[in-house]
């Protein structure tokens, strides 16, 4: 049992607001009450927007790139000298294993303000001279100025990581921030104020509101007025709902939405790899990140030995707390998605599935019942056209399936409405490169699953997202490009 009272964070101080409402973080672990959570409302946003719109006139809005450059070092130096508190606060919230997120979460968590800081200080802007009839010329120059007040709402599968995605861009753009975090993940967004301020980030700058979607802070963050941008990482009909929002003031959206992401893997590929990248896209965060796979593909003649093989691994995943070193996957992250995972596991059954491993909820220790806990799961026997093929599940779980030519596999892999990402498995390079090119997707892996360098354009196509972050290509959303043209 803790007592960790989530306070919002507006105008460089934690404050409770003056909805008088709350509502409890519990712990997927075994369902213990984290504390309890201040739901912001219209007041609450109003305050907060209010505060990041004064900052952009402040001190921050006048400080050089140089300068603001230090201060997202300082700030991501911060959260390194706070490891473990946000370790502790990150696996609270999720109850994902400590080995985990300490060599993800908060590494990139604070990564991400030194990246996007690199990125500012060495970007160059354009320039192109024009011959002008008289002769003489005129030179023209491209002007990044910041975008504004920016909202952020970031999701609970990787809730410091994604956050720090978004707000270490926008801030080393000179934006200023208004956070909504998932109200399953309340804990390191939080605590990220105190490093804020700790780092010297002037008041207003960054601000943390609290709540739910509808008649709560995030829709009363995504219609406001004073929002100039929205960025956003989540299911898709919550994209949807938030585009609509956007579209009153004509406000940019960037969005990372959801997925069916899809794994080809060829009878010439490195076996040993191809498990163990699977096994990692399909079973890593308890199956709750947004570019896992859940759809595998395998050339037949090495079918059965990938299905034995990969069954094998889930039956090695140890399950439990995240203090526990030995331990390799942990819970869902709520009751409630515990839930729709379990109905899909029904559903794959109902349908016919040959369940190879898993399909149900485990025998856990009496002092973790309470939890979401789920088994690993491997599905097989089901059509292309099957929910379960279709429907984004977003939990430890994928299907496998095989298929007998290269056309015929990369069109199975696109038939989806989503195109967020994708692996390929194949010694075969020049097979690699050319199948790799035809994946409707916006990161396609060959031989490796999250190797991400964030210097590349990341986002997803169709449903699966609008717009691209990661390195210079974060600046399309985070500024507004100018263009003067001066007669010489
Ligand atoms: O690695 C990243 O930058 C990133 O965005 C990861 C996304 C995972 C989503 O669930």
């Amino acid at each position: 049992m803790s007592d960790r009272e989530s306070l919002h964070f507006i105008n460089g101080e934690y404050t409770a607001g003056s909805s008088g409402l709350t509502f409890e973080n519990r712990c997927p672990v075994d369902g213990s009450l984290i504390g309890l959570v201040h739901e912001g409302k219209r007041e609450e946003v109003d305050a907060a927007v209010s505060a990041a719109r004064a900052a952009l006139k402040g001190p921050w809005g006048r400080m050089s790139v140089e300068e603001r450059v230090r201060m997202l070092y300082r700030v991501a130096d911060g959260i390194t000298a706070r490891f473990d508190e946000f370790l502790e606060a990150e696996c609270l919230d999720t109850g994902k294993p400590k080995s985990l997120a300490s060599h993800i979460d908060i590494p990139r968590g604070a990564a991400n303000f030194k990246v996007f800081a690199d990125v500012i200080r060495n970007v160059p802007t354009e320039g192109f001279f024009l011959e002008t009839p008289d002769g003489a010329g005129a030179q023209n120059y491209g002007v990044r100025t910041p975008k504004g007040v920016i909202g952020v709402i970031s999701p609970w599968n990787l809730p410091l990581l994604l956050m720090t995605w978004k707000v270490g861009p926008a801030l080393a753009c000179g934006n200023t921030v208004v956070v909504k975090p998932s109200e399953e993940t309340p804990l390191t967004t939080t605590l990220l104020g105190e490093v804020m301020n700790d780092a010297g980030v002037p008041r207003g700058v960054f601000n943390v509101v609290h709540g739910f979607g509808p008649d709560s802070a995030g829709a009363f963050l995504t219609e406001h007025p004073g929002v100039d941008a929205i960025t956003f990482t989540g299911e898709t009909r919550t994209g949807t709902a938030i585009m609509k929002a956007a579209a009153e003031g004509v406000r940019d959206v960037s969005f990372e939405l959801g997925g069916k992401n899809p794994a080809i893997v060829f009878a010439d590929c490195d076996m040993d790899k191809a498990i163990e990248g699977t096994m990692r896209s399909v079973f890593a965060n308890c199956g709750q990140v947004c570019l896992g796979t859940e759809r595998v593909f395998v050339e037949r003649p090495v079918f059965d030995e990938f299905v034995a093989r990969l069954k094998a691994g889930a039956e090695g995943l140890k399950l439990g707390r995240p203090e526990d070193e030995t331990v390799n996957m942990g819970p869902l992250i709520s009751k409630e998605h515990q839930q729709k995972v379990l109905g899909y596991y029904k559903l794959a059954k109902d349908l016919g599935a040959t369940v190879v491993i898993g399909g149900g909820v485990p025998d856990m220790p009496d002092d973790l019942k309470d939890g979401a806990w789920v088994e690993p799961t491997i599905w097989t026997g089901l059509g292309d056209d099957s929910a379960v093929m279709r429907e984004e599940i977003f939990g430890p779980c994928c299907h496998i399936t095989p298929f007998d030519e290269e056309e015929e596999v990369i069109a199975r892999a696109n038939d989806t409405v989503y195109g967020l990402a994708s692996a390929v498995w194949t010694e075969n390079m020049s097979r690699g490169h050319r199948v790799a090119a035809q994946i409707d997707c916006g990161i396609c892996w060959v031989n490796s699953w999250f190797l991400r360098d964030l210097r590349t354009a990341f986002g997803g196509t169709k449903q699966s997202g609008i717009g691209r972050e990661g390195g210079v290509h974060s600046l399309e959303f985070y500024t507004e490009l100018r263009n003067v043209c001066v007669k010489l």
